[in-house]
């Protein structure tokens, strides 16, 4: 593993491999202080053994993860584009033969993942939804960028004006943070938007579903209404939750969950109407 100081020029690196295409989600971090600041977000005592990357680039943060890895410790890099990947191959090829890093040739949401202990990466902005998603149920500690909006609606809490289906999901598998924005200009070529840093560390929720898929496709689609109380946006989304009988569903629910909006209602409301669901329900198991 090279030192920190020693560390490569992304400047240089982005000369090197005359790369850097917004079509293809090619915005490359240039900021050494948020190139180094990044794999310090992991969690205190996270696991940093096998840290994957998703969209390595030209490699600038690949290289600040070769250092933030133990003696022992090993860095996957996912990159979709060959000519990046053949410029990552011989730029890192010394890491490579010291059995220090993997390259992985694909669409990270095509390829087998290995098994990493936690994931550091700057995401390719057309794919960050699915990928987030994608690791979020593996319960590693993820240190991701996003674009600052979509980072915004992942973090918010019930009340706010950006809470919603992003900010339920996202929370069902772990804590979520902001916890860094960072601006178009640390970045070469500048994307159009700003950009923000989540920290997610994984815990169990604080509430019981016992049906998984059904709680989080129940929460999607009262959101879809989420100008209706709850009442109407549960009678009115049956064809996305699969509910067959929405007012038994509203019968017995709580009156005053049933006129709230779905903005303001809280995961552990929404797991519990969930639960109530499936009670009573037959299209989602109950009678
Ligand atoms: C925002 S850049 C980040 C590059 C580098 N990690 C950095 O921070 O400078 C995203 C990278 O992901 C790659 N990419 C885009 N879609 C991808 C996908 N579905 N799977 C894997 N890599 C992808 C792009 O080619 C690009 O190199």
């Amino acid at each position: 593993m090279t030192a920190p100081d020693e560390s490569r020029d992304p400047d240089g690196l982005i000369r090197r491999a005359k790369r850097g295409n917004p079509e293809f989600d090619q915005h490359f971090l240039v900021d050494d202080r948020v190139l180094d600041r990044i794999p310090n977000y992991l969690p205190e005592g996270a696991d940093r053994s096998h840290l994957l990357e998703i969209g390595g680039g030209t490699g600038a943060l690949t290289d600040r993860l070769l250092d933030a890895v133990p003696e022992d410790g090993h860095v996957s890099v996912v990159e979709r584009d060959p000519d990046l990947v053949s410029f990552l191959r011989k730029e890192f090829a010394d890491e490579i033969e010291a059995g220090d890093l993997t390259v992985i040739a694909g669409d990270a949401l095509e390829v087998d993942l290995p098994a990493f202990t936690a994931s550091v990466s700057n995401l390719p902005y057309g794919a960050s939804s699915e990928i987030a998603f994608d690791l979020l149920p593996r319960k590693r500690p993820l240190v991701l960028m996003f674009q600052r909006e979509f980072a915004e609606r992942m973090v918010a809490e019930a009340g706010d004006d950006d809470y919603g289906r992003l900010s339920v999901s996202a929370r069902h598998y772990a804590d979520v943070e902001l916890v860094e924005h960072v601006p178009a200009e640390a970045f070469d070529p500048q994307p159009r938007v700003e950009s923000a840093v989540v920290r997610c560390t994984p815990r169990d929720p604080e509430y019981e579903v016992s049906d998984e898929a059904f709680f989080l496709r129940f929460v999607k689609a009262l959101f879809t209404q989420r100008r209706k109380t709850m009442r109407n946006a549960v009678r009115n989304t049956g064809h996305i939750s699969g509910l067959e009988d929405p007012d038994a569903v509203v019968a017995a629910a709580d009156e005053s969950l049933m006129s709230k909006r779905a903005g303001n209602v809280t995961p552990a409301e929404f797991a519990a109407l969930a639960r109530l669901a499936i009670r009573v329900d037959p299209g989602v198991g109950g009678e």
